[in-house]
């Protein structure tokens, strides 16, 4: 469990985290977005004690991160990729790290085997691709067999294999009844891999959900489209019932307030063919877009 309770850091005049209160639970993954400069990573730091709080709290499986005996055990983190050393191989770097906590070597094989490094395992890190430093880092992170992962844009530099394999990872290891928090910018690939999102602007708290509570309730989600050989009596039809009917692109009719069988029953009765029928899905990236429209700090001038 991650509780951070009512947590505020400043520097200087600017507040980066302001009154923030949210909760992680094991079982899960749980996704932790914001637009940037949001103050995710200014969280993400006070949680592993690389900031100290201007007031409120952060606390890893019940303990300030700094009082925790043995923290590589309790806690993984992967805050930044490239954080190993480049003269060291990647079995020397985990080794290292291993030896801090009195892990063994056979530990450090498992987790190369289990980040996809045995190929590479002898080579100077300084020569690794993005993903191959990436996948060393959650290597370290696994080192300790942690109850709780941390772990900062994870996906970034992997390849579409990798992104499936940390996927899958994550997946498993929160069924094992750890806590996996990842931050993401890749809002599709972060509704496959996470069930409950965190979303963060400007410091606050936005929202604190199920991911599919969350797309369910986005203002499109439910709406019936509909393309049809002659639209027009239809949308007249619907719009006689108390319908809400919008024209779209390419003869689309969008029907909001009803259902697929009810526009099909409907089609049917006044003899016009259709030739789509669907109900739109809202997606993370919907949701998320509608969360933090007032929250965007940097955002490029519109095109005049
Ligand atoms: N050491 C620091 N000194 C001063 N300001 C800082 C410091 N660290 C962060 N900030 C400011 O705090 C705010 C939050 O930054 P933070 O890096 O936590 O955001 P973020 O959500 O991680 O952004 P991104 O998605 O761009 O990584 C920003 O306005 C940033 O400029």
């Amino acid at each position: 469990m991650i509780e951070v309770t009512h947590l505020t850091k400043r520097y200087g005049a600017s507040t980066a985290v302001d009154d923030l209160s949210f909760t992680v639970r094991p079982g899960t993954v749980t996704g932790f977005l914001g637009p940037n400069g949001a103050g995710k990573t200014t969280t993400i730091r006070a949680v592993v004690g690389l900031e100290r709080p201007t007031s409120g709290s952060a606390t890893v499986a019940g303990q300030r991160y700094a009082d925790l005996p043995a923290p590589l055990q309790e806690v993984g983190t992967m805050l930044d990729g490239r954080n190993a050393h480049p003269g060291r191989t990647a079995v020397g770097h985990l080794t290292g790290l291993a030896r801090t906590h009195g892990i063994g070597r056979a530990r450090v094989d498992q987790v190369i085997g289990l980040a996809g490094l045995e190929s590479v395992a002898r080579r100077r890190v300084g020569t690794f691709s993005l993903g191959m430093a990436q996948r060393l880092g959650i290597a370290a992170a696994l080192l300790g067999d942690p109850g709780i992962l941390i772990l900062d844009e994870p996906v970034n530099g992997l390849d579409p294999d990798g992104v499936l394999w940390i996927r899958h990872l994550l997946q498993a290891l929160a069924a094992e009844g750890r806590t996996v928090l990842l931050s993401s910018h890749l809002m599709s690939e972060l509704a496959e891999t996470a069930s409950r999102v965190v979303v963060i602007g400007q410091g606050r708290l936005l929202a604190d959900e199920d991911i599919d509570t969350l797309v369910a309730a986005t203002a499109r989600a439910g709406v019936v489209r509909v393309r049809a050989t002659d639209a027009a009596p239809l949308a007249r039809a619907l719009e006689r019932r108390g319908t809400p009917v919008t024209l779209e692109e390419g003869g689309v009719l969008e029907v909001a307030g009803t259902d697929a069988a009810a526009v099909g029953a409907l089609a049917a009765g006044l003899g016009i063919t259709l030739l789509e029928l669907s109900t739109v899905s809202g997606t993370l990236e919907d949701a998320y877009l509608g969360l933090t429209a007032g929250a965007v700090q940097y955002r490029a001038e519109a095109a005049r």
